[in-house]
C-alpha cells in the first residue's frame, strides 16, 4: 500500500513525511492554477534531490497546455506527473511525449468518480496510464481533486478490478486517518491519497501536513491486509 501526500512545501517538510510513512510527495509548480501551496522550479528541484531514493516526486498538473507538461517532465524529471485538469486530459500521444521527455516517468491520471459511467473512463485510460487515481470533484476547486469529501467507494472497488494488471489505482477524496481503513477495506486499491484531512491550515492561506495526522493516516491505510 503506498501513500501519496499533497502538498509538500519545503525539503525539510518532506524528509518529516518520509519518515512517518509517506512514499509519494505531491508537489505544485507555478501554474495559472493559483494553488495554495504553489512553488517555483528550483524549489521543486531541490525537494526532488532531496527525497531521491527515499520517496518519489509526483508533479501535478491542472489544466497545463500539453507543451508545458512535456516540458516540465523534461526539466524536473518527476517520478509520477498527476493530470487532474477539467479541460486537458491524457491521451496517447500526450504518454507517447512523457516517455520520451523522462522514461522513467510513470503518468498518473485522475478520474472524478461521479457515478457508474466513471468504470469506462477508468478503463479507457488504463489503456495508456501508469497510474488512475480515483477522485471526487466540487465545484469551487479547478480540475478533479482537493474536495476534501468523499464519493462512491463501491463503484471504486469497480474500477479496481476492471483495471487490475493494467493500471495501478490510488484512491483519493477525503480520506482521513479516521475512514482510511474502511475506504481500503471496500476498494483494495495500490494506494491511498490525501491533501485536505492531513494538513494545517495557516493563516496566510497556505498550509503544511500535520504530523500527527500524517502519521496515524499511514498507519490505519496499512492496517487493512487484503
Ligand atoms: O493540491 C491541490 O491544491 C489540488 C488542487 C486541485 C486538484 C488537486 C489537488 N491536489 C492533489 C490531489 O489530487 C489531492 O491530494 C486529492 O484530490 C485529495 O484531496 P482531498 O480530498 O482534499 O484529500
Amino acid at each position: 500500500m503506498i501513500v501519496q501526500l499533497y502538498s509538500i512545501k519545503s525539503p525539510e517538510e518532506a524528509l518529516k513525511v518520509i519518515e512517518l510513512g509517506c512514499d509519494y510527495l505531491g508537489v505544485s509548480p507555478v501554474s495559472g492554477a493559483n494553488l495554495p501551496n504553489e512553488l517555483s522550479y528550483d524549489e521543486i528541484k531541490e525537494i526532488f534531490a532531496t527525497i531521491k531514493g527515499k520517496g518519489n516526486g509526483v508533479l501535478i498538473s491542472i489544466d497545463d497546455p500539453e507543451d508545458l507538461v512535456v516540458e516540465r517532465v523534461r526539466e524536473l524529471k518527476p517520478d509520477v506527473i498527476h493530470m487532474c485538469g477539467g479541460e486537458v486530459f491524457s491521451t496517447p500521444e500526450l504518454a507517447k511525449r512523457i516517455k520520451e521527455a523522462n522514461p522513467t516517468t510513470r503518468l498518473e491520471q485522475a478520474v472524478g468518480v461521479s457515478g457508474p459511467e466513471s468504470i469506462e473512463e477508468a478503463k479507457m485510460y488504463a489503456e495508456w496510464c501508469d497510474i488512475l487515481i480515483l477522485d471526487s470533484v466540487t465545484e469551487n476547486i479547478p480540475g478533479v481533486g482537493a474536495a476534501g469529501v468523499p464519493h462512491d467507494w463501491n463503484i471504486d472497488a469497480e474500477i479496481v478490478k476492471a483495471v487490475a494488471g493494467k493500471a495501478d489505482v490510488i484512491l483519493a477524496g477525503g480520506l482521513t486517518p479516521e475512514n482510511v481503513a474502511e475506504a481500503v477495506r471496500i476498494v483494495k486499491p495500490w494506494g491511498v491519497d490525501s491533501l485536505t484531512h492531513t494538513n494545517k491550515f495557516l493563516p496566510d492561506g497556505t498550509r503544511i501536513k500535520d504530523l500527527e495526522k500524517v502519521e496515524k493516516f499511514c498507519r490505519e491505510a496499512r492496517s487493512v491486509k487484503f
